[in-house]
């Protein structure tokens, strides 16, 4: 775990300093991917989508990089957004390419290092080197890596390309969209990366606390409705799946996220029990990434590095 200082790679650990509480920095790459190539919808600088142009670096184990996922293979871009896996283990370089099963290797400049193609695309840069990211091929650059706003790019970028139609950000629908999605990203999506790396029994709790009331109050929406906004899958049910998913299996146990399990919430449960079975959902998920990934990246949480067997039933 570490980040980029001056374009030198340094290894260090989130900074919890003062209040214990964990501060997810902003994404630094925020162009724009559109059918035309124009400006995005706050004007930002936009590259045009072509077959083939641009490559996702994802990691299996990030909710964040599977949103993105999700959303290529449900609009059908898999033959024209490649990707690019990373390891399952963050440590000491952060993100790397090394063989492993699963791992798709950078054709770009053959990296060994997620950080080598951030410093590529802005030498000397400071900032942390996340996934998923979006780069373009053409102008040897990264375009964005912010998943809300990529899985958005993918919604139409390709639409004129051979993408399948459907939208999962309607316009009707963009106001109840936006405040589901404002809930579940602070309490949920971001508040279980809060729960587990808190570094004082308040800033925990602090985090806990609304979790499990954001998820009593989703089991209420969604025992009465199978999606979670206008009876149709949108981006606010991907964007849930992808913390979901993962929740008995690492955030219950690795996270200390266990007022209740998934599997206690019938409705939860089976919300994320059909988001699986959505075609082409199930292949994106990696288990074997997934678990390995939390328990084996971060030694101040888990220091001997064991995985867990279980749970035995997933999805
Ligand atoms: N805002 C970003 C967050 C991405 C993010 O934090 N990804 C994690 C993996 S789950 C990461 O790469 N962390 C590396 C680090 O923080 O150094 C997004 O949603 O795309």
């Amino acid at each position: 775990m570490g980040l980029l200082v001056d374009g030198e790679w340094q290894d260090k650990w989130y900074d919890t300093a003062g209040d214990g509480k964990f501060r997810r920095e902003e994404a630094g790459f925020r162009d724009w991917l559109s059918a035309d190539g124009g400006p995005g919808p706050d004007g930002q600088a936009g590259h045009r989508a072509e077959p083939g142009r641009y490559r996702l670096y994802v990691s299996y184990a990030c909710p964040w990089a599977h949103r993105t996922l999700i959303v290529r293979v449900l609009k059908g871009l898999e033959d024209l957004v490649p990707v690019s896996a990373v390891h399952w283990r963050m440590r000491d370089h952060g993100w790397t390419f090394e063989d492993a099963p699963g791992v798709i290797p950078d054709p770009v400049m053959g990296a060994m290092y997620m950080h080598q193609l951030y410093a590529r695309a802005r030498p000397g840069m400071t900032g942390r080197v996340t996934v998923p990211l979006l780069w373009d091929q053409a102008t040897d650059t990264i375009v964005n890596n912010e998943s809300s706003e990529i899985i958005r790019m993918f919604n139409t970028a390709y639409d004129g390309l051979g993408a399948k139609p459907s939208n999962f950000y309607p316009e009707a629908l963009r106001g109840q969209i936006d405040a589901i999605n404002t809930r579940v990203y602070r309490d949920v999506n971001n508040g279980v990366y809060r729960a587990g790396f808190a570094t004082t029994q308040a800033a925990y709790e602090e985090a806990v606390r609304p979790l499990f009331d954001t998820l009593d109050w989703l089991e209420s929406r969604l025992a009465a409705e199978h999606w979670l906004v206008g009876s149709r899958l949108t981006e606010a049910d991907i964007r849930l799946f992808t913390t979901l998913v993962r929740f008995d299996a690492v955030y219950h146990g690795h996270f200390k996220c266990n007022l209740r399990r998934i599997a206690d919430y019938p409705a939860l449960h089976a919300f994320t029990a059909r988001m699986m079975e959505l075609p082409g959902v199930r292949d994106t998920v990696h288990f074997d990434h997934i678990k390995r990934h939390y328990y084996e990246s971060h030694p101040t949480i888990n220091p001997t590095g064991i995985v867990p067997l279980g749970p035995v039933e997933m999805y």
